[in-house]
């Protein structure tokens, strides 16, 4: 118990002071919950943390490599986060704003680096040898594979996005110049994030050349809630765009519009070796 505060103490002060209290369980994790791993709700991975808490890991089941831990970062932790991007005078623009970063990462961003890693390996969700087995399958089923958790460093590159309301992100693929692995974690509104397949999306053109009617390629929608993380690999991190349009009309989860406020993110990647 003893350490679990000390953890929690180490990292509320990589992230700055919080003055929220909570119970250190996100008000939003029960929220906007879609279970479709496997379509089998009895396949929902819920490893314990050193805080105690069950992380619930989600896979998209249309797309392969992508993951979702609703419930990663705690209210608290959430509040300390944007403490420290207030801090750091991240947070004063009116419009869409970013703060990039390479090489040596903050305090908190390591820190960010290192739950992740943490989180995965508790999850046990993937372990050296099923790497070795190279099995799709089995592989398919990591949250994050083995030869992505163990690279050193994790990320080295990060960015903040800050969005005003109706602001978003076109739909892309991110650049090549960084590794396969990249993490976001949400802050603040919630939002749909649409994922569409670069290989339909080329189809449906050639189609449209060739004059053939097409339905256009479904997109899948992905609700990003506070505190959330998701992983992108293989097929999600490159074989599918990703975009966030919070234009009226496009932010609909269940029927409803989704109130759309300030909006937070850091995307953590890796840079490719340059020999
Ligand atoms: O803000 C987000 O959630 C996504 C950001 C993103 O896709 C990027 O920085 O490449
Ligand atoms: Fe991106």
């Amino acid at each position: 118990m003893e350490e679990e505060e000390e953890l929690k103490a180490i990292l509320r002060n990589a992230f700055g002071d919080s003055s929220s209290e909570s119970d250190g369980e996100s008000s939003h994790d029960r929220r906007g919950r879609r279970v479709r791993v496997n379509d089998s709700s009895d396949e929902i991975v819920r490893p314990l943390s050193i805080f105690g808490d069950t992380h619930t890991w989600e896979s998209i089941t249309e797309i392969n490599g992508l993951w979702i831990c609703r419930d990663f970062l705690s209210v608290d932790l959430q509040s300390s986060l944007l403490s420290a991007f207030e801090k750091e005078g991240y947070l004063a623009g009116t419009s869409h704003n970013q703060a990039m970063k390479f090489g040596d990462l903050p305090p908190w961003a390591l820190e960010l680096s290192y739950i992740i890693r943490e989180n995965v390996l508790l999850s046990g969700s993937c372990s050296e040898s099923m790497n070795l087995v190279t099995s799709d399958s089995s592989k398919e089923s990591c949250f994050f594979p083995s030869e992505l958790l163990w690279r050193e460093p994790l990320f080295d590159q990060l960015i903040v996005n800050i969005y005003q309301p109706g602001e978003g992100i076109c739909a892309h693929v991110d650049l090549l110049r960084f590794e396969d692995g990249i993490a976001i974690i949400s802050l603040e509104s919630s939002c749909v994030m649409h994922f569409s397949s670069v290989e339909a999306e080329a189809n449906h053109h050639l189609e449209e050349v060739n004059r053939v009617c097409v339905v256009p390629s479904a997109k899948i929608p992905v609700l990003l809630t506070p505190g959330s993380l998701i992983l992108m690999w293989g097929e999600a991190r490159y074989k599918w765009k990703h975009e966030i349009n919070r234009k009226p009309g496009f932010q609909i989860w269940e029927g409803q519009e989704i109130d759309q406020k300030r909006r937070t993110s850091v995307t953590l990647r890796k840079l490719c070796r340059t020999e």
